[in-house]
């Protein structure tokens, strides 16, 4: 699996050697967004070089390019006098918060123009933004597959940022505001001296095959004939092994006999969540599928061609002439369609061996 910025592999990464004594381009860069979290004036001034992602009540600000999206990044400069235009004081810029940086050190910020305002002020302004930024501010569980991967992991990123500083203004402690710092790594409550840092919150996933079938499941939730692998966010205290097994019985009433880490992803939906993907298998002859109703709407075993042919299929296929809709998978920014994709590799490559 090649090295993608959305979900990293186990296998798919190697630590630098450490034979150089030239620090890498990387290294140099994780130590550069390490000082900008730790020391605000570092940070502060990075902003006046940096670039800014705009946002309107955590819809990122995009420009359609034919059927694609592309961001729209802003100079600060650019930004003090977009803000002065629509009557906000540059001080707006205090809360941004650091999402990355380039190779050559250009600081990278998120803004949300419409958050910190009154509600009416925000959605008053936002057509105009628009006009004058000359671009649209696009709800992102639409926007996300029609960018481009890289885009689309630093436009998650920012949002989930956003998100967890607009819900942790306030100290759960003590009641008092929180402040935060220059680069949004973190609040403080002056007056409980509680520490909160942006949290994502574990979730696994886990395709479950039988040896030559693999287990699909549908939430009703889902867009109509879309299957995805089994998933659930973890309870406190278990291990990501345990977080497996437990959703597996509870979901489908099957136990696993073993399980194998795959690779992980940051998914914004509907909140923060780290997804940590897994393949598992069945005790054999144990194959029987006992849906929780009150989890799923239903769950089946595909066959290898089943899931090979809908892996082919791009996006929502189009209703039978009966109005059913043919089964589907996730896109592929998602991790479960990674999972699917690995499966169905290893099924077909052994399937060529016997
Ligand atoms: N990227 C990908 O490929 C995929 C991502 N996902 C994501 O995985 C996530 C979890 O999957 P899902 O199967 O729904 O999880 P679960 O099976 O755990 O069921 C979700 C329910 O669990 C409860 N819950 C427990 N802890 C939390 C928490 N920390 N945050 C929110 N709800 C919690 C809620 O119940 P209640 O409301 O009753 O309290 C919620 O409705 C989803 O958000 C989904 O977007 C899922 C599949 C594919
Ligand atoms: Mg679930």
């Amino acid at each position: 699996m090649s090295l993608s910025s959305l979900f990293l592999g186990a296998a798919s990464w190697k630590v630098p050697q450490a034979c150089c004594k030239q620090l890498s381009t990387y290294v140099t860069k994780m130590r550069y967004l390490f000082e900008l979290k730790e020391d605000d004036e570092i940070c502060r001034k990075a902003q006046s070089s940096g670039r800014f992602y705009l946002f309107h009540s955590l819809a990122p600000l995009l420009q359609k390019s034919g059927n694609r999206y592309q961001v729209l990044p802003f100079r600060a400069s650019e930004l003090e006098r977009i803000l002065a235009k629509f009557g906000q004081d540059a001080q707006k810029i205090e809360h941004s918060v650091l999402i990355g940086c380039s190779d050559q050190h250009e600081a990278w910020f998120a803004l949300d123009l419409a958050l910190g305002n009154s509600h009416s002020s925000g959605s008053l302004q936002k057509s105009e933004m628009e006009s004058e930024l000359q671009g649209a501010f696009i709800d992102l569980r639409k926007a996300l597959f029609q960018l481009n991967e890289k885009d689309a992991s630093l436009i998650s990123t920012a949002q989930a940022l956003l998100r967890w500083h607009d819900c942790h203004q306030f100290c759960g402690k003590s009641g008092q505001p929180t402040q935060k710092n220059v680069a949004g790594s973190k609040r403080v409550c002056a007056s409980s001296k509680m520490i909160y840092y942006p949290q994502m919150s574990p979730v696994v996933i886990t395709l479950v095959s039988d040896g030559t079938r693999c287990l699909l499941a549908r939430q009703s939730s889902f867009p109509k004939g879309m299957y995805s692998a089994l998933s659930g966010f973890c309870d406190v205290g278990e291990t990501v092994e345990e977080s497996v097994r437990r959703e597996v019985a509870e979901e489908v009433g099957l136990e696993l006999d073993s399980l194998q880490y795959s690779a992980s992803q940051h998914w914004s939906f509907p909140n923060s969540s780290l997804m940590i993907a897994c393949h598992a298998a069945v005790r054999p002859g144990q194959t029987e599928i006992q849906v929780n109703l009150q989890e799923l709407e239903t769950a089946e075993w595909f066959s290898l061609e089943e899931v090979a042919a809908a892996l082919k299929k791009k996006g929502p296929p189009a209703s039978q002439q009966d109005g059913a809709i043919p089964f589907w998978l996730p896109p592929k920014m998602a991790i479960a369609h990674h999972l699917i994709q690995e499966w169905v590799q290893k099924q077909s490559s052994s399937s060529n061996l016997a």
